[in-house]
C-alpha cells in the first residue's frame, strides 16, 4: 500500500446466503517470499508458479531487484529469478521498502548481514512498530553491523559481514522468521550454522534449502529442534511450484464453517503439517472437514478442504500449538464465538508484536460485535453464543489484513451486519479476497461500506 493511502471501508451484510463451490485462494506468502529470495540467491533461473502477487510479496521482489537479482513475471501467478548466486547480491542504491511484511523485512536482514554491502530497511507504520532486534541480536554476531532506531525498530541500517561467522543459537521465541533469517545469513558463512528452535515452527525454509541443493540435517532432541546448514552451498535454481495458503484458506473456511446451510472445497491448499494447527483445533470443536486429493506438491503436502456447516463447541488450545497456527488465531476466534460454551486459547504472548497488537485488537473486535471476551494473561478467553452471533459493531483494522478478514468474516454469520474501518491491508496476503467470498456467497455479500 502507498504509505499515504485513502481508507477502504467494507461491511458484510448478514445473514449471507450459504457458501458453496469450489474456490481456490492465492498462493502461501511464506513459500512465495522465500522462492524469491532463493531463487535471487541460486545459480541459473528459478521458474515461480503460484506466486501470491500480494503486496508483501510485491516487495520482496523489488527488493530482490533492487539487489540486482532479475526478477520478471510472465504471467499471472507465473514468475521469474534470475539468481546471482551466493555472495552476489549488489548494494542497493535506495531504501528498501518493505512495506507491511514482518517476513520480508526479518528474512531480508539475514540476507543483508550475510553480503558485504551497506543498505537501509524501512517499512510502513505498523511494521516500523514491530521488534527487529530479535534478527539484528543473533545476526550481529556473525560479524554484521545494524543501526535502528530507539527500541530496535525500522529503520535500519546495515552494514553486511565482509567474512562472516556461522552462527550457532538458540531461538529465544518460536519464530520462523528469526530461524530463517539465521539461515539464510548462514548461507554466505563458512562452516555449519547451527539454530535450536524451542518449538518447531513452519519449516518452508529448510525444505526449500534442500530443493536447491543445500545440505541440511534437522533432528528432534532434547533441548529442541536442532537445525543445522553446511555453509557456502552453491544453491542451483529449481522450479517452484507454490500450493494455496492455508493462512487465507481459513477464512473461507470459516465462513462456510459458521453460515448455516454451507458446502464449499478449497482447492490446492498447502497442508504442511507445521502450519495446520487451525484445522487441528477447529476439528476439535467439532467442525465436519475433510481432506480430499492428498498429495506431495513441489515438496510440501497439499491436498483439498471440504467444509460444511455444523455446530461447533469450545475447546482449550493447547500454548504448544501456536506456532502452527499463529497466524489464525482471530479468526478462530470468530469460530470460538459461535461455539457452545468458553474457548481458551494460551500462550499467545507472540500475537502481541504481529501488524498490529493482535490479542488485543482480537477481544476489541468480539467485544464491538457482542461477543464476551478477555485477556488473562497470555491467554484469550472467548464465551461462545452456540449460534448466532449479535454483530452490528465497527471494527478497528489497526492496518492489519488478518483482523480485517476475521472481522468480514464475522459478519457474514452475524445477526447484524459488521464494518471495518479499512479493509485496504488485505492485498498484502489475500487480494480479490471480497469478490472471492461474494462468489462462494453467490452475491453481494462483502460490499463498499
Ligand atoms: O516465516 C514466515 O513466513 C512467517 C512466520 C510467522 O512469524 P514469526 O516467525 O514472527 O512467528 C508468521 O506469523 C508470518 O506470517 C510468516
Ligand atoms: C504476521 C503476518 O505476517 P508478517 O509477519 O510477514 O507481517 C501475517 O501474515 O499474519
Amino acid at each position: 500500500m502507498p504509505h499515504d493511502a485513502p481508507l477502504r471501508p467494507l461491511r458484510a451484510g448478514a445473514p449471507a446466503a450459504p457458501l458453496s463451490g469450489t474456490h481456490r485462494v492465492p498462493g502461501d506468502k511464506s513459500i512465495s517470499h522465500r522462492a524469491l529470495m532463493f531463487g535471487a540467491l541460486a545459480i541459473g533461473t528459478t521458474e515461480i508458479e503460484g506466486l501470491l502477487e500480494g503486496e508483501d510479496v510485491l516487495r520482496t521482489a523489488a527488493a530482490m531487484r533492487a539487489l540486482g537479482a532479475r526478477v520478471d513475471q510472465r504471467g499471472p501467478g507465473s514468475w521469474s529469478v534470475a539468481g546471482r548466486g551466493i555472495g552476489g547480491l549488489v548494494e542497493p542504491a535506495d531504501i528498501l521498502d518493505m512495506g507491511n511484511s514482518g517476513t520480508a523485512a526479518r528474512l531480508l536482514c539475514g540476507l543483508l548481514a550475510g553480503h558485504p554491502i551497506f543498505s537501509v530497511m524501512t517499512g510502513d507504520a505498523s511494521l516500523r512498530r514491530r521488534p527487529m532486534l530479535r534478527v539484528t541480536g543473533p545476526l550481529s554476531a556473525i560479524g554484521a553491523s545494524f543501526w535502528t532506531r530507539e527500541g530496535g525498530r525500522l529503520p535500519l541500517a546495515v552494514r553486511g559481514a565482509i567474512d562472516p561467522l556461522p552462527l550457532d543459537y538458540r531461538l529465544p521465541v518460536a519464530s520462523a522468521q528469526v530461524k530463517s533469517a539465521c539461515l539464510l545469513a548462514g548461507l554466505c558463512a563458512r562452516g555449519t550454522t547451527r539454530v535450536v528452535e524451542p518449538e518447531p515452527t513452519r519449516d518452508h525454509t529448510e525444505n526449500m534449502l534442500r530443493h536447491f541443493g543445500a545440505t541440511v540435517r534437522v533432528e528432534d532432541t532434547g533441548e529442541g529442534r536442532v537445525i543445522e546448514l553446511e555453509g557456502q552451498p552453491e544453491l542451483r535454481a529449481a522450479p517452484i511450484l507454490v500450493p494455496g495458503d492455508p493462512s487465507s484458506a481459513a477464512f473461507p473456511l470459516v465462513a462456510a464453517l459458521l453460515v448455516p446451510g454451507s458446502h464449499l472445497t478449497l482447492a490446492n491448499i498447502g497442508l504442511n503439517p507445521l502450519r495446520t494447527g487451525l484445522f487441528a483445533t477447529l476439528r476439535e470443536m467439532g467442525a465436519e472437514l475433510r481432506v480430499e486429493n492428498a498429495r506431495v506438491e513441489g515438496g510440501e503436502p497439499v491436498g483439498d478442504l471440504v467444509v460444511t456447516h455444523g455446530p461447533l463447541h469450545a475447546v482449550e488450545v493447547p500454548p504448544e500449538r501456536a506456532p502452527s497456527m499463529i497466524d489464525e488465531y482471530p479468526i478462530l476466534a470468530v469460530a470460538a464465538a459461535a461455539a457452545k460454551g468458553i474457548t481458551r486459547m494460551r500462550g499467545l504472548a507472540e500475537l502481541r508484536v504481529k501488524e498490529s497488537d493482535r490479542l488485543a485488537a482480537t477481544a476489541a473486535l468480539l467485544a464491538a460485535n457482542g461477543i464476551e471476551a478477555r485477556i488473562e494473561g497470555d491467554d484469550l478467553l472467548v464465551q461462545g453464543t452456540g449460534g448466532a452471533i449479535p454483530g452490528g459493531g465497527t471494527v478497528a483494522t489497526h492496518m492489519d489484513h488478518r483482523l480485517a478478514m476475521s472481522a468480514l468474516v464475522m459478519g457474514l454469520a452475524a445477526r447484524n451486519p459488521v464494518a471495518v474501518d479499512d479493509a485496504g491491508f488485505i492485498e498484502t496476503s489475500f487480494p480479490g479476497f471480497a469478490a472471492l467470498m461474494n462468489r462462494a456467497a453467490g452475491g453481494e455479500a462483502i460490499v463498499a461500506a
